[in-house]
C-alpha cells in the first residue's frame, strides 16, 4: 500500500535497486525495498492523512512523549507535524534524505520546550539505517522519550517469532503489570494484543515471520535506544484507521528511549540509530 500522491514526499533509491518512501507529514517512513526484496514496511490502507493526524504505518518518530506517559498530546508532537527536507543525496552505493522538526507556536503549545529533530534515513543494499538527533534549541534543560514506531509488514501476526528479548525486564501496558522474559523466542499469541515496553532489550533483536512458502528474519540493531516496543493490537482492535483484518500483517517492533528520559542542558544534542538488516 502506498501513500496517496496529493501527500508530500520524498523517494530514495540507491544504484543497487534499494527505495525507501519518507512523508514530510510526520517525517515517517512509509516504505523500504531493499535491493532484490520485498516491501518491509506495513502502511494501513485506511490511514488517515493530513494536518494533526497520525499516519497509521510505517515509522511514526515518536517525541517527546511515550503513549501517554506525559501531560502532552499521545506520542508526542513530532508523528502529526510537517517536517522539511534539509538534505538528499544519492552516492555511488546508497541513498539518503535528512529532515528537519522544530519547535513552532504549535508545539510550544502542546510542550513548552525550544527543540529541533533531525531523521536521517539512509539505504544502501539489503540494510537500512535511521539516526534520531534531538537537540535543545532553548534555554531550560528538558527531559524527553523517543521511539522509532516501527510497522514491520508480516504475512501473519500469528505466526512471528520476536528473539532476543530474553531475560528482560518488561511492562505489560494492557495489564499494568510488570514481568520478566524468560525465554529465548517471544511468541505472539494468535488475535490477542500485545503490548509491551521491554527494558533493556538486548542487541541485536530479531523478527522472525513463519509465511507458508518462507521464513523472513529481519536484524534489527541499535546505538542508543536503551527500551523496545512490541505492539500488535490483536483481532479484536476496533481501529478505526485499520482494516479489520489487517492486524495480521504487521507488528510492531519499536526502539525506544522510554524509562531512563535523556535530559539535555540547553545546547546539548542526543542520538540514537537503529540499523535494519533483511536477511
Ligand atoms: O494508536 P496509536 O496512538 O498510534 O498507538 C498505537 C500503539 O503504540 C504503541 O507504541 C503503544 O505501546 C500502544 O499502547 C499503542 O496502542
Amino acid at each position: 500500500m502506498s501513500a496517496p500522491a496529493e501527500q508530500a514526499q520524498i523517494t530514495l533509491q540507491s544504484p543497487d535497486g534499494a527505495r525507501a518512501t519518507l512523508l514530510l507529514h510526520g517525517g515517517q517512513l512509509v516504505s523500504w525495498v531493499p535491493a532484490g526484496g520485498a516491501e518491509q514496511l506495513y502502511l494501513s490502507p485506511t490511514s488517515r492523512y493530513g494536518a494533526g493526524v497520525a499516519v497509521r504505518g510505517g515509522v511514526p518518530v515518536i517525541f517527546p512523549q511515550f503513549a501517554a506517559q506525559g501531560d502532552g498530546p499521545r506520542h508526542g508532537v513530532a508523528r502529526t507535524r510537517a517536517w522539511e527536507l534539509v538534505q538528499q543525496e544519492t552516492g555511488d552505493r546508497d541513498a539518503l534524505a535528512v529532515l528537519r522538526l522544530q519547535d513552532d507556536a504549535d508545539t510550544l503549545r502542546a510542550w513548552p520546550q525550544a527543540f529541533a529533530l533531525e531523521l536521517t534515513v539512509r539505504i544502501a543494499g539489503r540494510t537500512l539505517e535511521m539516526e534520531l538527533a534531538v537537540e535543545n534549541r532553548g534555554e531550560a534543560r528538558f527531559a524527553f522519550q523517543a521511539a522509532l514506531h516501527s510497522y514491520w509488514a508480516v504475512e501473519d501476526a500469528a505466526r512471528v517469532v520476536i528473539e532476543g528479548l530474553q531475560d528482560r525486564r518488561y511492562l505489560d501496558s494492557l495489564r499494568g503489570e510488570e514481568g520478566v522474559q524468560h525465554s529465548h523466542r517471544l511468541e505472539l499469541l494468535q488475535g490477542q494484543p500485545i503490548d509491551r515496553i521491554v527494558y533493556g532489550p538486548a542487541a541485536p533483536l530479531r523478527l522472525v515471520g513463519l509465511g507458508e512458502s518462507s521464513t523472513r528474519r529481519l536484524l534489527i540493531e541499535t546505538e542508543g535506544f536503551d527500551d523496545a516496543v512490541v505492539w500488535n493490537p490483536g483481532a479484536n482492535h476496533g481501529l478505526a484507521d485499520l482494516p479489520a483484518e489487517d492486524w495480521r500483517r504487521f507488528v510492531c517492533l519499536e526502539l525506544a528511549q522510554i524509562e531512563h528520559r535523556p535530559v539535555l542542558d540547553p545546547g546539548e544534542e542526543w542520538v540514537a540509530r537503529q540499523t535494519l538488516t533483511c536477511l
